[in-house]
């Protein structure tokens, strides 16, 4: 099956230019201009922007977190991914609890299996490496394709590792080739900070962000720095809040650390003040790390731009207001940590980033997608439009103006973080493997199509990053 996209402009994180994509079967196989092909489906792209599709390296689908389980699953959290622009998804999946990595892998691959519309991945979380599971982390990454570990430092009664587990999985993430990610806060004080402000009689959501001040992400962020620099493996800092923890991050890079940081469009675009919203509306707001004060979405907007944070993660981890956030109504610190982003997450950054000037269109590729898919070993395959890539791309109208809602969204949540907020430009159709997922803004896809991605590690995280500019 061969199909043409027609008179868009394509753009790559380094070009921007007029052409014509042939398509066949599922990668493209042609760019140029004035294509023809016998039999080839004819898409009109004319006055529209030709993306690669997006890449979003943090989602929690079908995640059992906090007592209860994320709203959004593997069916509908994907089918809101594909009509937001992002055609590839990695996501987390969760060891602990279960007899071995083995087990955790086959219950993600279950959930995501006959629900996928769009291809994915896994990343690995653990807690704990004994030494059973030392010894089989390099069999299941090798037979997965697995080239990403991840480690928090924050959620004290759930997830949160010891040093000596971050420092044991760096080691194994240098013996295995494999990134690690670190969710960096300092989630012992975290702990302690909680169990002040309850017993000072605080239950408001705002508290959640209160006991999680930015100098403890600074601090974690900066303890992963080192303990990854000690054993010279690869870290990736996921959802990076504030300018404690990017200044540590541009530190590390300026000394030639492979370090990798991560931001999200909330932290770009909104503040601590939603957290104070009336009739506990602040819980729609609770995720870790939480919104900062005003001033720190513009050192992040900073760091995007001078490429010291490279990606951009939406941390999908969605719960209904009217459902399980009212697990916290009396106690904030038992509100489920998490919000939903994933079919948001190209619209606001292309919006707020490139119509407002904050980021070239090119900038925009790169962290929307390229840097996602060279960091976790999926380029050229996904994150570019070029011969032999993957056909997965969104055709975007960027004069598109739109409010976004709850209302009009797909995701499996009553609520949008971005209520209200305008943007400006739309994916209007959607291919993932050279076929269309969304047409015309309507889901045509099919749950089951998307398919598990084995990745490679990749050259790209080997360069020893030096700084391009500072952020002030
Ligand atoms: N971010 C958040 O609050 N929920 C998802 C889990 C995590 O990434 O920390
Ligand atoms: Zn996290
Ligand atoms: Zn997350």
């Amino acid at each position: 099956m061969k199909k043409i996209i027609k008179g868009g402009t394509i753009a790559t994180a380094t070009d921007l230019f007029k052409a014509d994509i042939l398509i066949e079967d599922e990668k493209i196989t042609q760019i140029g201009l004035n294509l023809s092909a016998k039999d080839a489906e004819i898409i009109d792209a004319s006055g529209k922007y030709v993306f690669p599709g997006g890449v979003d390296p943090h989602t929690h689908l079908d995640m059992p977190f906090n007592n209860t389980v994320t709203d959004d699953n593997w069916e509908t959290g994907t089918i809101a991914a594909a009509f937001g622009g992002t055609t590839t998804i990695l996501d987390f999946c969760l060891t602990a609890g279960e007899k071995n990595l083995a087990d955790a892998v086959k219950k993600w691959h279950e959930k995501a299996a006959d629900k996928a519309v769009i291809d994915y991945g896994f990343h690995l979380m653990v807690s704990e490496l004994d030494d059973a599971t030392l010894k089989e982390l390099p069999i299941i990454l090798e037979k997965e394709g697995i080239t990403s570990i991840k480690v928090f430092l924050a959620y004290a009664k759930e997830f949160q590792a010891t040093d000596r587990t971050l420092f044991q999985a760096f080691k194994a993430g240098k013996q295995n080739n494999a990134v690690i990610m670190v969710h960096c806060e300092n989630g012992s004080v975290i702990d302690e900070l909680v169990n002040e402000a309850k017993a000072s009689g605080h239950t408001d959501p705002i508290y959640h962000a209160l006991t999680r001040p930015p100098e403890l992400e600074g601090e974690a962020t900066k303890r992963a720095i080192e303990l990854a620099h000690i054993a010279d493996a690869k870290l990736y800092v996921v959802h990076v809040t504030c300018k404690e923890a990017v200044d540590e991050i541009i530190k590390a890079r300026e000394k030639g650390y492979k370090v990798f940081g991560e931001t999200c469009p909330p932290y770009l675009t909104l503040d601590q003040t939603e957290l104070e919203r009336p009739n506990f509306e602040g819980a729609k707001y609770v995720w870790s790390p939480p919104l900062r004060p005003k001033g720190h979405q513009e050192h992040l907007w900073n760091a995007l731009k001078a490429k010291q944070l490279q990606t951009i993660g939406s941390d999908q981890c969605s719960f209904n207001f009217n459902g399980k956030k009212q697990l916290g109504r009396d106690d904030f610190s038992k509100i489920p940590n998490g919000g939903p982003f994933i079919e948001d997450r190209f619209s606001v950054l292309y919006s707020e980033g490139v119509h407002k000037g904050r980021i070239t269109i090119n900038e925009f590729v790169e962290s929307i997608s390229t840097n996602a898919a060279k960091i976790f070993g999926l380029f050229p395959q996904k994150g570019t439009i070029a011969i032999g890539s993957d056909a997965d791309i969104v055709i975007f109208d960027p004069t598109i103006e739109r409010e976004i809602s709850a209302k009009t969204h797909h995701m499996n949540v009553d609520y949008s973080a971005f209520e209200g907020m305008k943007v400006t430009g739309e994916p209007v159709s959607v291919l993932s493997r050279g076929k269309f997922v969304i047409k015309d803004k309507t889901f045509v896809g099919q749950l089951g199509s998307g398919k598990y991605l084995k990745r490679t590690s990749s050259p790209f995280t080997e360069k020893k990053s030096k700084a391009v500019a500072s952020t002030k």
